[in-house]
């Protein structure tokens, strides 16, 4: 791959394992949770979700999506429980989505593709100095995966999607404060857990990966704000950010629990 990596069919998920060849390894996300093969696991503890909104920082278009950053310098905004040890900072959320509302989620349910999937990003603070340190461990990450499956339209959402025309293109972002991630979450809780990988480059094999069974609700026409933004910078021929996601991945002998009968 001569340029840096992208949804392309020139620089797109076929090609990534040329310059990261663990795009082949044992533990690449995302995969097909098929229900009927996860197992319930009831030492799985509820998950601990304390999101402090005043970390929130800003919304950036980092060219392969969006991401709204937070604060993570001490443990304000933190994820507990679950299948996860210890504390996890929250670092950063942002979107995978579709070109149309029938694809775009990179996890998919028995085959089901979702129209978009929203990844709250946390790093285990209790364990390693950094961010970057946690990501090359193997229990460095921990990543909530939530579906967006096209009906009603989320007023919490909506507050996200319009910041999105302050951010059209590559490198630009805006300050994004008091915001509380947790109002996007579903109301229950019930996830998959299995031990994946970033679904992006580095693709490194550092996550735990919980994704929750219920999906939050978008409607076509919020699903067409995340398509106005660009992949690419201003003065650069415009590319529309879509179809920004990993198809789903060898299980390769993996384990997928439930936290629910
Ligand atoms: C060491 C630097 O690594 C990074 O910056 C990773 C950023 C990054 C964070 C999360 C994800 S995802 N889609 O798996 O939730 C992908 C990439
Ligand atoms: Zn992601």
């Amino acid at each position: 791959m001569s340029h840096s990596w992208g949804y392309a069919a020139n620089n797109g998920p076929d090609k990534w394992h040329e310059k990261f060849p663990i795009a082949q390894g044992p533990r690449q996300s995302p995969i097909d949770i098929v229900p009927s093969q996860a197992q319930h696991d009831p030492d799985l503890k509820p998950l601990r979700i304390v999101y402090d909104p005043s970390t929130s920082k800003g919304i950036l278009n980092n060219g392969h999506s969006f991401q709204v950053d937070f604060a993570d310098e001490n443990d304000s905004s933190t994820l507990q429980g679950g299948p996860i040890s210890g504390v996890y900072r929250l670092r950063q959320f942002h979107f995978h989505w579709g070109a149309s509302d029938e694809r775009g989620s990179e996890h998919t349910v028995g085959g089901v593709k979702y129209a978009a999937e929203l990844h709250l990003v946390h790093w285990n603070a209790g364990k390693y100095a950094s961010f970057g340190d946690a990501a090359k461990a193997p229990d460095g990450l921990a990543v909530v995966g939530v579906f967006l499956k096209i009906g009603a339209a989320s007023p919490n959402l909506q507050k996200v999607l319009d910041a999105l025309d302050a951010i059209k293109t590559k490198g630009k972002q805006t300050p994004f404060p008091q915001f509380d991630p947790k109002i996007l979450l579903p109301s229950s809780l019930d996830f998959w857990t299995y031990e994946g990988s970033l679904t992006t480059p580095p693709l490194l094999e550092s996550v735990t990966w919980i994704v929750l069974k219920e999906p939050i609700t978008v409607s076509s026409e919020q699903m067409a704000k995340f398509r106005s933004l660009l992949f690419t910078a201003e003065g650069e021929t415009a590319c529309c950010m879509v179809d920004n996601y990993r198809p789903p991945q060898p299980l390769k002998g993996r384990k997928v629990r439930a936290s629910f009968k």
